[in-house]
């Protein structure tokens, strides 16, 4: 799919977050495109603006409010047939006024885990999953043979304030490994993390979980998306095509890697970020870079269109 700027209907939208991490939602006027669905503010960038004038604009007519400071959440390429948009969405760090629907649009608040894709437009499924996705995924690292060296390290880790846990043990068997996740998912709740259990599907059947994550052979045999549809579901991908399967099995999210030289996989050639930046520009679900970054390479991360970054060894405590 091409991103030819002309081929798009570019519209920028924003995401305003209450001290209780609900988000602001519309409701568009029933004689609209997609209309009666919820939406997130926004509108049709008018040429010459930039996306952040476009958003203050919208965000002024729609809610009567005044844009201070934001960061790039996710850009959806979508095609509804009739017309292609490319959502364009924002963060909203900072903003003055209280909002209220200036065109008549009912207005709710409501945390992400509990929107329902089925009453937005379709180009809002990922968006959705990215507010449900933090910054940060932590893989977990040496030594899950050591329960009680890793039960210490993992909880350093979400004492620092990790909220999103892949429980990666490929050292384990499955029964061990079913063992450790009856250890990690009661500290994980204390945290309010979200738990990704990295392993085959019917090896983890039936135990409490977020969302499962896929390795590549998965990603690339499995013939429909595996799980419930509330779950998290993602895959660790290094090519194109293998982003593009991700798109197809209709997953949640996706790992793109490695961006830097890393120690765990010597022999991989480094992406670097231009090719991170283009290989994920037409992908329409939150990507995270994974390869040799620290939480220091976040900003660049969120510059480059990336969901954040994953690590083991950035995230994972010594
Ligand atoms: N603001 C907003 N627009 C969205 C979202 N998701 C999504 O697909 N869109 C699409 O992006 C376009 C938004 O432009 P708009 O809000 O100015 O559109 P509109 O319906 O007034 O356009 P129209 O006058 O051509 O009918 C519509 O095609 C709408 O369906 C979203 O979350 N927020």
């Amino acid at each position: 799919m091409s991103l030819n700027p002309g081929d798009w209907l570019h519209v920028v939208a924003g995401v305003l977050s209450d001290e209780q991490g609900r988000v602001l939602i519309a409701r568009r006027a029933e004689h609209l495109h997609q209309g009666g669905l919820w939406e997130f503010p926004g509108g049709k960038l008018k040429t010459g603006e930039s996306p952040q004038e476009g958003l203050a604009r919208e965000l002024a007519e729609e809610l009567g409010i005044a844009l201070g400071a934001c960061e790039p959440l996710i850009r959806v390429p979508h095609d509804y047939g009739d017309r292609r948009v490319l959502l364009d969405v924002y963060r909203v760090l900072d903003y003055q006024g209280i909002p209220r629907g200036c065109e008549g649009q009912a207005l709710t608040w409501l945390v992400p885990d509990d929107m329902d894709p089925t009453v937005f437009p379709a180009a809002d499924r990922p968006v959705i999953a990215a507010l449900r996705l933090p910054r940060l995924m932590l893989i977990t690292g040496p030594d899950p043979t050591d329960p009680l060296l890793f039960r210490a390290r993992l909880q350093r880790a979400l004492a620092q304030g990790v909220r999103l846990v892949q429980l990666r043990a490929p050292e384990l068997v499955a029964l061990d490994y079913r063992e450790l996740t009856g250890m990690v998912w009661p500290l994980c709740q204390a945290h309010g993390a979200h738990l990704l259990l990295n392993r085959a599907p019917k090896e983890v059947e039936g135990l409490a979980r977020d969302g499962l994550h896929l390795n590549r052979r998965l990603l690339m045999t499995l013939e429909r998306r595996p799980g419930s549809a509330r779950e998290l579901i993602g895959a660790s991908c290094h090519t194109r095509a293998e982003l593009r399967r991700a798109v197809e099995l209709g997953l949640d999210y996706a790992l793109l890697s490695p961006v830097k030289p890393t120690a765990s996989h010597p022999e991989a050639q480094p992406l670097g970020w231009p090719t991170f930046a283009e290989l994920i520009a037409p992908i329409p679900l939150p990507v995270y870079a994974l390869g040799g970054l620290t939480p220091e390479d976040l900003d660049t991360a969120i510059a480059q269109g990336a969901q954040g970054i994953a690590a083991i060894r950035g995230l994972w405590p010594a």
